[in-house]
């Protein structure tokens, strides 16, 4: 279940049934032609069904005697030629309606995939991608049903069932009067089911997302539980997880049939009970044999246009109770937005970092501050290092710089403005992040580095991937720069992948670099091609760097040292290892092993 950003997420609205589902239909305004041919289509099928027992009666009444042998020949011809105008009819609104509902899906589809991605990390902090994914894939198709196969259904049979029901108010309106009775029997039934199908449809989803979710973060760490032997673990507790699913959703087919069943019951029943009346008139002289079998076939297409009616109705709110899921998603406001008059970044861009009195915790953390009035400023073309102990809000700061979350105090100005008066995107158009941790998408190396510019040339992208030391590498690959990587670039090293961030922020070419060097040791070669790489860099550009390195301290213009959250000195290497006793030991801890 998503959970809002806020902490007090809305309550679902009660009741109001197809409320989440009306909310798509406007969707439907981009495809009127479509809609409209599949109306006509429609009503010309519904029609053709209903002249069919208008020829049965004067098949019977008049057909069978002995001057009729020469119109029967007609009628059955007219007959024929209604139900080759049926079928074509049918045919024709079943693929304008179901085209229809995979288009809503489609657009559902790129509306949402498009929402989720302004939405800011303090979201998918909250809410497990596994969720969104199946919100995205599986609640989609669940209301895809609704807007094809189910509309057309549900729209055939109502026009069937009015048609039905003026027919039989013109065959008999005192049998019709009869059948009057019946209709409150059978609504009640529809309403109180399909309200608890609604419910359980809603239960059987969130349940089904949250199996998804768990496989998802098992499979995307396979080898994590495969060394350390959690197989039967992962199985057992997915196979609990597929086990409530499954309950939730047998409990919304039983509440389905049960609907089903008793529709189909209360129809059918009182067009018997109609029938036996019927029977008795034809008895008696009342009525014609024909026109009681016309007004019976006319009674028993309304009676199953109501059972199709009522089986449609389970499957719409079961949708209904996805659309619910989807629109909780859409209705998502990101924390991180533009202001509606966002003030322009000066160009040409310069590459200044300003904070004033930053202080800032995490939304998941009211009480733990991460950052507490936090000053300092970088200029252009600076270099400045961060070091601290873990936790003290190096990478925080990062955040901060490229507004992922907004400081509760102070401002974190770029190039002079403050970012909460900027457009995110033209802040972060000013940044290039080389993080820890290369994130390594599935395609090829090039499509990897071309991440960082996509508008770029190819000889744009193979002079940064040589400015980053890829070529090295790359040409050695079987099939160059075209070779897939892999999913998250499994089939790379960890010293490849971090050249590969390097290349995307030479390609990107941003004023200011944000660079959180890699803690992980690499061999003194693959080390000595990263560090010429970084040097080729940072080469006129503003940059922050969190040092891991003896050489990147030594080298940066100025030292930040935090500690919780705080800037507890500030100076250049040499000093600062004599002067301050926390950046004494870190540099002991963390560089001494590593020669410059
Ligand atoms: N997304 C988050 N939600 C809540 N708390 C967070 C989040 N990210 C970091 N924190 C907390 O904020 C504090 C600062 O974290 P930060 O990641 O900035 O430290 P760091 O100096 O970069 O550490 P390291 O060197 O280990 O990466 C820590 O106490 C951490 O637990």
């Amino acid at each position: 279940m998503a959970r809002s950003t806020e902490d007090t997420a809305p309550a679902r609205p009660a009741g109001k049934s197809l409320k989440p589902l009306r909310r798509f239909l406007p969707l439907l305004t981009a495809y009127r032609l479509p809609v409209a041919l599949a109306f006509l289509a429609l009503v010309v099928a519904a029609l053709a069904t209903l002249i069919v027992p208008l020829a049965v009666r004067r098949v019977i009444d008049h057909g069978f005697s002995a001057e009729g042998s020469l119109l029967i020949n007609q009628y059955f011809a007219v007959m024929l030629a209604v139900v080759a105008v049926l079928a074509l009819a049918s045919a024709a609104r079943f693929y304008l309606v179901t085209w229809l509902g995979e288009r809503i899906v489609a657009d559902t589809r790129d509306l949402l995939f498009k929402h989720l991605l302004d939405l800011s990390p303090a979201f998918y902090e909250a809410n497990r991608s596994g969720e969104i994914v199946s919100r995205l894939t599986a609640d989609t198709t669940q209301i895809k049903s609704a807007f094809s196969t189910s509309a057309s259904i549900a729209l055939r049979n109502l026009v069937m069932l009015i048609g039905a029901a003026v027919m039989m108010v013109v065959t008999s309106p005192q049998l019709s009067g009869l059948v009057l009775l019946a209709i409150p029997l059978i609504v009640l039934p529809l309403i109180f089911f399909g309200r608890r199908v609604r419910a359980l449809s809603r239960e059987a989803q969130d349940t089904l997302a949250h199996s998804a979710a768990y496989a998802q973060e098992r499979l995307l760490a396979v080898t994590a539980v495969q060394s350390f032997v959690q197989e039967l673990t992962a199985i057992k507790a997915f196979k609990d997880a597929t086990a409530v699913a499954f309950d939730a959703s047998a409990r919304r087919t039983r509440a389905r049939a049960f609907l089903t069943g008793a529709i189909i019951f209360l129809s059918l029943g009182s067009v018997t009970a109609v029938l036996w009346y019927g029977a008795r008139e034809v008895i008696t002289g009342a009525m014609t044999a024909g026109s009681l079998s016309q007004f019976v076939l006319y009674a028993v297409l309304a009676a199953s246009a109501l059972g199709e009616l009522s089986q449609v109705w389970g499957e719409v709110q079961a949708a209904s109770g996805a659309a619910e899921r989807i629109a909780e998603l859409l209705d998502e406001k990101p924390a991180i937005a533009a202001p509606l008059s966002p003030v322009p970044l000066p160009s040409p861009a310069k590459g200044e970092v300003v904070f004033d009195r930053v202080s800032f915790h995490y939304p998941t953390r009211p009480d733990g501050p991460a950052l507490e009035d936090v000053s300092f400023a970088v200029a252009k073309g600076e270099t400045v290092a961060l070091v601290g102990p873990s936790g003290a809000g190096k990478s925080t700061i990062f955040a901060l710089l490229q507004r992922f979350y907004d400081p509760q105090t102070g401002r974190v100005l770029v190039d002079g403005v403050d970012v909460r008066q900027a457009d995110p995107r033209a802040v972060r158009s000013r940044i290039a992040v080389v993080p820890q941790e290369t994130v390594i998408f599935s395609g090829s190396v090039l499509d990897n580095i071309r991440f960082g510019r996509p508008e770029a040339s190819l000889a744009e992208i193979k002079a940064a991937a040589r400015a980053a030391r890829i070529d090295e590498f790359a040409e050695r690959l079987p099939k160059g720069y075209d070779t897939e990587v892999g999913e998250r670039g499994i089939t790379l090293s960890g010293g490849q992948r971090q050249r590969i961030a390097i290349g995307r922020a030479i390609l990107r070419d941003a004023p200011i670099l944000l660079l959180d060097e890699a803690t992980s040791a690499l061999d003194a070669e693959s080390e000595a091609l990263i560090q010429e790489a970084i040097t080729e860099l940072t080469q006129h550009r503003t940059t922050l760097v969190i040092a891991h390195r003896l050489a990147t301290v030594r080298n940066a213009g100025r030292i930040l040292v935090l500690d919780e959250g705080r800037i507890v000195a500030e100076g250049q290497h040499g000093e600062l290892a004599q002067t301050n006793p926390l950046y004494s030991r870190l540099a002991k801890l963390q560089f001494s092993a590593q020669s410059a």
